[in-house]
Order: structure tokens, then sequence, then C-alpha cells
């Protein structure tokens, strides 16, 4: 016989923990649409993010702060799912779609907890803090990271140039400038070997 769904609070919260565990489950749309294998999920991308975050040498940045925005700021696509630039939606249309998402994934939370992680997303969507900026250009960092990863798997250099012409100019953080820098440096080297090949 089926377990009779919880009530109460920690119905609730089992509730908002299967909705965010979607996220293990939502394919990054932009490396979908390149017909990448086996495309990461949202919470990969997020979960790498959280981790730059964590190791930030910035004393001027609240890094737990960091930490809890690179961990809330792509929530909503748990319900929403992961919209790209390609897909043409208006800002307007996805800051809606995700606020209204975020205000039901809250809802199951207390008080507390539902102010504390729907503020984290505000300050995230509004870029209304340094913190929320840094972690803005570890989001980015992190999907120029992974798409040199993903050429270095097809071995196939260069063919997600897009994502590295879409952001380049987009860092100015000192410690984000640096490791964009040892990722292209490290990408051209390879697109550099493949075409200095003598053709088979
Ligand atoms: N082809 C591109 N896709 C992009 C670019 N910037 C973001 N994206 C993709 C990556 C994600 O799948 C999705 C949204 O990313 P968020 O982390 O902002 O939710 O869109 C791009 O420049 N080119
Ligand atoms: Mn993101």
């Amino acid at each position: 016989m089926a377990a009779a769904p919880l009530g109460g609070a920690a119905g609730s919260l089992l509730q908002f923990l299967r909705l965010v565990g979607q996220l293990k489950r939502v394919p990054r749309t932009g490396w979908v649409y390149r017909n990448v294998e086996k495309p990461e999920s949202v919470s990969d991308h997020m979960y790498r993010m959280a981790v730059m975050a964590l190791v930030t040498e910035d004393k001027q940045l609240n890094k737990d702060r960091c930490v809890r925005l690179a961990l809330v700021h792509d929530m909503a696509e748990c319900i929403v799912g992961d919209i790209a630039p390609a897909d043409n939606i208006s800002k307007e249309e996805k800051h809606q779609r995700e606020e209204a998402a975020m205000k039901h994934l809250t809802q199951l939370l207390s008080e507390d907890l539902r102010k504390e992680i729907y503020e984290l997303w505000e300050e995230y969507e509004h870029q209304s803090t340094a913190e929320a900026r840094f972690v803005k250009e570890l989001d980015q960092c992190e999907m120029i990271l992974q798409a040199s990863e993903y050429e270095e798997l097809e071995k196939m250099p260069g063919r997600l140039q897009d994502f590295y012409d879409s952001t380049s100019g987009k860092f100015n953080h000192p410690e984000v400038v640096q490791l964009v820098s040892s990722i292209n440096m490290e990408r051209n080297a390879k697109i550099a070997a493949t075409t200095s090949e003598p053709p088979s």
C-alpha cells in the first residue's frame, strides 16, 4: 500500500527537496542545442560554481554569501527549465516565469527560510551586490570552462567558439580574469596544435 504523502512542514520540505532534485535531471540547454553528448545538468553547473566561490581569495567579498548565491541562482530552473538565449524568450518573460517558480518553491519552506532563499535569488537576479556580480562572472566562467572540456572530450577544438565570443569582455574580477586567461591559453594551444598538424 503506497504511503500517504506527509502533511505539514515535513511534507512541504520533502516536496521542496524533490523539486530541487529535478535540477539533477535538467540538462543545460546551451549544450543540448549544440548536440553535446551527455550534457551536464543545471545542478552540475551550480555545484562547480559553488566550489569556485568557495575557493575565492578575495577577502572583500562575503564568501559564504557567494556560495549561497551560486547554489540558488538557477534554482527556479527545476520548474521553468533552462532558458537559453537561443530560446528568444524576453528578459521580462524569463524573469516572470522564474519569479513565480521561486515563489512556489519558497512557499514550501518556513518563513525564515522562505525569506532567506527568495532574497538570495532576488539579489542575484538584480545583480544588486558585489557578491552577486562576482557570482555572475563565475556563471559565465564556469560555462566557458565546461565548453573547453567538451571540446577536449569530443576532440574538436574550437567547436564551441560562440560561448567564448558571447562572454568576451564580460569579466572584470581579477581572479576570474586570471582564470579565463588560463582557460583561453590552454584552449588556444589545443586549437593551434590541431591546425598545425600535417594532414593525415
Ligand atoms: N550558445 C550559448 N548558450 C548560452 C550562452 N550563455 C548562456 N547560454 C546557455 C547556457 C545555459 O544552458 C543557458 C542559461 O544559462 P544560465 O546559467 O544563465 O541559466 O543558456 C551563450 O552565450 N551561448
Ligand atoms: Mn547559471
